[in-house]
């Protein structure tokens, strides 16, 4: 059986923000509301939607940059969301991030080795010899030459810098790689090279992902598993074959209706979405999504959906399936 390394029990982040003249009226942006998810060891975790919806600040919580205004994370069998700072500290090296825009998130002053090399330094692990020689194996299994190590990050094309980040990711041997949108800033022709990448060393290293993405395509090429994420909540969760075959629920249907298949024969209706994505300070009532859905009954209007199992592993939270 399959062993969990993840699980998200009702989070939530509400961050507050002040309204009126004077910023004396405290109001919230639910940014997560009641997110509850598992990711298995050595699998790959897709987290969709539209913009906004919080899939960062999911993975950020899940990460422990960011605390949680409610609920648990549970990593390797143990409760992280409440660690204190030694112990959180002691964590984060079985948890690292890949961000999206490589060129931002490498520090222009400091060489590729330093960089590489620093998750070492910060958590005290070898001696400078020993990180010298990591870094060196690290830049060849990212697919760089070791002689790099003295370049700087603008001497290096986007596509190499993302894998500069993967090698910085990888310094410590985490378990866990929360990867937030890793390839939008690149060309789509560079983009399966560093998927492949990243594949490749799940197998070889057994890695766990958690793969934030907007991009419906890149996440189907990477995807083991995928969550569609609407407004602060997960509205369904599946296999990606389950979830990119038959899709359940009205907004996954209309993400998928936009989504190139790559058989002529195949056709699918597009499906346009009704209206903009209200914002998560004042989200409407029910079913979150009942104002743009073309399926909206009464009781969508009031009453919030759970996520429940509607076909083995395949989980949607919609009244057309809870009857
Ligand atoms: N520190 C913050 N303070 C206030 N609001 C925030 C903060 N961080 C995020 N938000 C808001 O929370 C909501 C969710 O943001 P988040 O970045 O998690 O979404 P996302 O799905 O990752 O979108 P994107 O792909 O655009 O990054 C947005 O409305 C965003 O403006």
């Amino acid at each position: 059986m399959a062993e969990l390394l993840v699980e998200a029990k009702n989070l939530k982040k509400h961050f507050p923000i002040r309204k009126g003249l004077f910023g004396q009226k405290k109001s919230y942006v639910r940014a997560v509301d009641g997110v509850s998810l598992s990711i298995q060891k050595g699998e790959t975790m897709g987290l969709v939607g539209e913009s906004g919806c919080g899939k960062s600040t999911t993975g950020r919580m899940i990460m422990r940059l960011l605390a949680p205004t409610e609920g648990e994370i549970w990593f390797n069998g143990r409760d992280i969301s409440k660690l204190n700072d030694k112990q959180l500290q002691e964590t984060r090296k079985e948890l690292q991030m890949i961000f999206q825009d490589p060129y931002a998130s490498l520090n222009p002053r400091m060489n590729i080795g330093d960089i590489i090399g620093e998750p070492l330094v910060i958590h005290g692990m070898m001696t400078k010899k020993e990180r010298e020689k990591r870094v060196h194996e690290l830049l060849e299994y990212v697919g760089l030459s070791s002689y790099q190590a003295n370049r700087y990050a603008h001497e290096f094309s986007g596509g190499q810098r993302q894998r500069i980040g993967i090698a910085r990711a990888l310094a410590v041997n985490p378990k866990l790689i929360v990867a937030d949108e890793p390839v939008s800033a690149l060309d789509v022709s560079i983009q399966s090279q560093v998927l492949n990448l990243m594949q490749d060393l799940q197998k070889e290293f057994g890695l766990t992902y958690l793969f934030i993405s907007h991009d419906l395509s890149v996440v189907e090429h990477i995807s083991d598993r995928v969550g569609v994420m609407y407004l602060g909540r997960i509205v369904e969760i599946a296999s990606k074959e389950s979830i990119y075959a038959n899709p359940l629920h009205p907004y996954t249907k209309a993400l998928m209706s936009a989504v190139p298949i790559a058989n002529p024969r195949i056709k699918r209706e597009r499906i346009v979405l009704q209206g903009d994505i209200p914002s998560p300070s004042k989200p409407p009532t029910g079913c979150t999504f009942h104002p743009r859905c073309s399926a909206c009954m009464e009781i969508c209007k009031t009453v919030v959906p759970e996520l429940i199992e509607i076909e083995p592993g395949h989980f949607s939270a919609c009244h057309l399936y809870n009857q």
